[in-house]
């Protein structure tokens, strides 16, 4: 039974049980990953490999997973605040040790990583009491499941967002395809997930991935000020919030003022369709975010390209659970490498060997059998294969 490989055993009452049960016992390495601190009914929690960009491991999940279930039950704890150590909040899932041990072992040792990230992300989607991130510096796939589906996303003039999946033979999981298909237009789904175009703090407040936009400078007043909270309350929290945020304009160059193109291009109904949109506005004047879109879309994995297509267009009508149900299978499809191995190219080009040159396979879009991409959302055919199995929750986005 795949409960044997998956740690994760939780009980359907609610989140009240995990039982963490590794064979290799791993869970309890690493125990200064994240750093926790009590501040009056304030929990404050670091992403603590800053050397890693503090890419989230196994142990960090697990960590996470714990405190969030243990204050979630605590009239202690009325708030919680997400940040990271150095230059990252966080860069991501460790791509790299999950193709290890994929690459060493079996391949539910990877679904097992990606199964405890899912049940994490749908708990913070779910969440009873408000979260803060504080988002000043990297965030990037796995990074954006702590923070996004969380209530409170703070950006700052540091903050660099994106989902880069496309370009590793991945695609936007964590449940991106619940946040991404209902930003506005179609610049947070099909050109976010699509290109992995980076967005600063402006942008990520000006598509709603960012609640609030404050300086660095007054992140240490902010944290200080929210550690004398005695209330869960959300307006509570954004008024303090708001007294330290400001409005930010976009930059010139900025996507997001190319609204009209993106929706224009972007709503196409395939990849090929939407590149070739893109490079007829490259005719008469290209701007700068247009060229590198162009160039995104030819560097991904082309079968990421159309499994990220279909399962963002498909998260609009999914609710946040049916989204990370729906990203574990297609993770554990790509950990099988039933169709390519295009992950794990992924991973050597561009954090083991970084030469930045993966070879797709198959390596062009028209290549990509339709067929091949159905698989991908259907069941996985392995006896030690089963669904992820979501706990029950209390809250209304289920
Ligand atoms: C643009 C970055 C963020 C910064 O570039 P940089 O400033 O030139 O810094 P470095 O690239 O030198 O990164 C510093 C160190 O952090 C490491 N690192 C930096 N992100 C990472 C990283 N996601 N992993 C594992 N080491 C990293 C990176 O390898 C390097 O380690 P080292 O070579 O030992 O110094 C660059 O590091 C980068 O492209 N990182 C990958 C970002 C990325 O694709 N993130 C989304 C990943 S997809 C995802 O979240 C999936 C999660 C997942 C979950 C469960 C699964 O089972 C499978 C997958």
């Amino acid at each position: 039974m795949v409960t044997d490989h998956l740690i994760s055993l939780l009980d359907r009452e609610g989140v009240s049980e995990i039982v963490m049960a590794s064979s290799d016992d791993s869970t309890n390495d690493g125990a200064d990953q994240v750093l926790t601190e009590e501040r009056g009914y304030t929990r404050l929690l670091t992403l603590n490999r800053p050397r890693q960009l503090n890419a989230l491991s196994f142990p960090m999940i697990m960590q996470l997973l714990n405190n969030l279930i243990a204050y979630e039950k605590d009239p202690e704890v009325k708030l919680l605040i997400l940040k990271g150590r150095g230059r990252a909040f966080c860069a991501g899932g460790d791509v790299a040790a999950i193709s290890r041990s994929v690459t060493e072992g079996h391949w539910t040792s990877g679904a097992q990583i990606f199964w405890n990230e899912f049940i994490l992300n749908y708990i913070i989607a779910t969440y009873s009491k408000p979260q803060v991130s504080i988002l000043n510096g990297i965030v990037m796939g796995g990074g954006a499941g702590l923070s996004i589906h969380g209530r409170f996303r703070v950006a700052t003039e540091k903050t660099v967002f994106a989902m880069p999946e496309t370009s590793l033979g991945l695609f936007p999981d964590i449940g991106a395809s619940y946040f991404l298909s209902r930003l506005p237009g179609f610049f947070g789904r099909e050109y976010v997930g699509l290109t992995g175009a980076r967005l600063d703090g402006a942008e990520m407040l000006a598509c709603g991935l960012a609640t609030h936009f404050v300086p660095s400078m007054k992140l240490t007043l902010l944290e200080e000020t929210l550690a004398k909270v005695e209330t869960s309350d959300h307006f509570a929290i954004c008024a303090i919030i708001d007294q330290f945020s400001r409005r930010v304009p976009l930059k010139e160059s900025s996507a997001f003022n190319g609204f009209d193109v993106i929706n224009k291009c972007f709503s196409k109904e395939t990849v090929e369709e939407i590149l070739s949109a893109l490079e007829l506005e490259t005719v008469d004047a290209a701007n700068e975010w247009i060229v590198v879109a162009i160039r995104s879309l030819k560097k991904a994995s082309p079968i990421s390209l159309k499994i990220t297509l279909r399962a963002i267009r498909e998260g609009r009508v999914q609710r946040v659970g049916q989204c990370l149900m729906k990203d574990y299978r297609l993770c554990c499809h790509i950990l099988r490498k039933e169709a390519s191995n295009d992950f794990f190219e992924g991973c050597r080009a561009i954090l083991v060997d970084k030469d930045r040159n993966p070879k797709w396979d198959p390596c062009s879009l028209d290549l990509v059998d339709v067929k091949v991409v159905d698989r991908y959302f259907s069941e996985v055919d392995d006896a030690c294969w089963e669904d992820l199995k979501l706990p029950v929750r209390h809250a209304s986005k289920l």
